[in-house]
């Protein structure tokens, strides 16, 4: 399997490379050069099988041959053994027509372990091949910092620098990032937003001299491997709840448009799937872009669901790459829009053929506040309020012949103070987590300048 870039100026790579490779050197994101298909049969043969084989299945699809499937089978082994549900992702019906699809039962409580927990076992695995140590750069408005931290804690080749934006994850979310101590892993809080973190990393990668000096991967959804392991929930999901005539039909949270992206992906393999919806919360680009056909920035607004006030949503450049037709010299342009003034508008075509597969909804912070009430009082289920954006949206998503199916993204113990706002009720740590509240934490507090962040990397890694 090869892999082009969104704007056609990097070199194409095989699999292990684009794994260890983050963002392109043209500044675009790697896609596969086409997509790869399941057969009827296979698909048949997958339906209600554990959710490794799964996996196994999804996975050699993209990486071919480049690992060993021994080696391919015990990183996922691995990967999924130690979550806290046999089914790794559950599905938990809640109404006559609507499904929670529950991915959090992973280490760290939020759905970027179920990739995260892959991604680190298949990048050492390269890094060990290779005899190189990476620098791993990550940006994260809350959840994939402490997920990867979690993943990479063990590793022997790489050093991890993760940024969140100072002040505006929740006290669950910092503390299971900042309380790791370890001399690999470093913890940056910068005086700025998500936004501001993810373009610093860009900065980053986009300096050659830098990231060819110290080696720079990411462990963003930038990473095709991060989509890749996302794509995994969609096939099984759809697999358990389709049938003749009846596909399935996933509402998601978005902010990055990673995880709606690698629903599209298994849409694309063949999986019985029918409408994507994406959720946002005030930060609503993505439905202010789907309805309008402009995507503007407008600042990130802090709300209840932290982990998607995003306005820069990096995996919709991989939607817009398909909209229009992969003409990567479009995207070039698109994106030079988006740097120069902020903002871009979609030809029509592409923005019909992105509506032909994609519907949108936004929820404000007292909707989702009354979701987390009324979920609780009508079906006794507690969301986190990410999950509450999506729920909300969903089931306002009528006149499909299948089921729908919410993708559940956190466990509503990561943000105990919101919860027990909307709903009188404070959701707990399960008990191995308990110790984290009271454990020492240690974080670098840095200026909003790819510079100083820069300097950082540089003097830790030299040391
Ligand atoms: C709990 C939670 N829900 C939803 C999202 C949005 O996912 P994505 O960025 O892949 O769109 C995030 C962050 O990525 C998150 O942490
Ligand atoms: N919501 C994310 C932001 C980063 O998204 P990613 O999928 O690109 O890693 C977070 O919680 O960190």
């Amino acid at each position: 399997m090869r892999y082009v870039s969104t704007r056609g100026e990097a070199p194409e790579l095989e699999f292990e490379d684009v794994l260890l490779t983050g963002l392109a050197r043209d500044g675009g994101l790697y896609v596969p050069a086409e997509w790869p298909k399941f057969s009827q049969s296979e698909l048949l043969a997958l339906r209600g099988r554990p959710y490794t084989e799964v996996a196994f299945a999804v996975i050699q699809k993209f990486a071919g041959d480049a690992v060993p499937e021994a080696d391919l089978k015990s990183m996922i082994e691995g990967a999924y053994g130690a979550f806290g549900h046999a089914a790794v992702t559950p599905l938990k019906q809640l109404d006559a027509d609507q499904w929670l699809l529950e991915l959090f039962h992973g280490p760290t409580l939020a759905f970027k372990d179920v990739a995260m927990q892959f991604l680190a076992r298949v990048m050492d695995w390269a890094l060990e091949r290779r005899k190189l140590r990476a620098t791993i750069v990550g940006a994260t408005s809350g959840d994939t910092g402490g997920a990867a931290i979690e993943a990479f804690k063990a590793s022997r080749h790489a050093s991890l620098f993760i940024l969140h934006p100072k002040g505006k994850v929740s006290e669950v979310q910092r503390r299971q990032m900042t309380t790791v101590i370890s001399p690999s892993i470093h913890n940056i809080a910068l005086e700025g937003t998500f936004d501001d973190c993810q373009a610093i990393l860009k900065t980053l990668f986009n300096d050659h001299a830098f990231r060819d000096q110290v080696t720079l991967a990411g462990v963003n959804s930038i990473n095709w491997a991060r989509i890749m392991a996302q794509i995994v929930y969609y096939v099984a999901a759809a697999l358990a709840l389709s049938a003749p005539g009846r596909l399935a039909n996933f509402t998601v949270p978005t902010g990055n448009f990673g995880d709606i992206f690698a629903g599209l992906v298994a849409k694309r393999m063949g999986a019985p799937i029918g409408r994507l919806v994406i959720a946002t919360n005030d930060n609503d680009i993505l439905d202010r872009a789907l309805k309008t056909g402009r995507y503007e920035v407008k600042g990130v607004k802090p709300s209840s669901s932290p982990s998607m006030d995003i306005q820069v949503s990096s995996n919709f450049e991989r939607l817009l790459f398909e909209a229009y037709g992969r003409d990567a010299g479009a995207i070039r342009g698109l994106m030079a829009g988006l740097a120069q003034s902020g903002a871009f508008t979609i030809e029509d075509k592409p923005l019909q053929a992105i509506r032909a597969e994609f519907t949108s909804g936004a929820t404000t912070m007292d909707e989702t506040a009354a979701e987390i009430g009324r979920t609780l009082k009508e079906t006794g289920e507690l969301l986190d309020p990410h999950t509450a954006v999506g729920y909300a949206v969903a089931r306002k998503e009528r006149g499909y012949l299948g089921p729908m199916i919410t993708l559940a993204t956190a466990h509503p113990a990561k943000f105990p103070d919101a919860v027990e706002a909307a709903a009188g009720v404070r959701p707990g740590l399960p008990p191995r987590l308990a110790p984290l509240m009271m454990a020492d934490e240690k974080v670098s507090v840095l200026a909003n300048d790819p510079q100083a962040v820069k300097a950082f990397i540089l003097e830790r890694v030299a040391g």
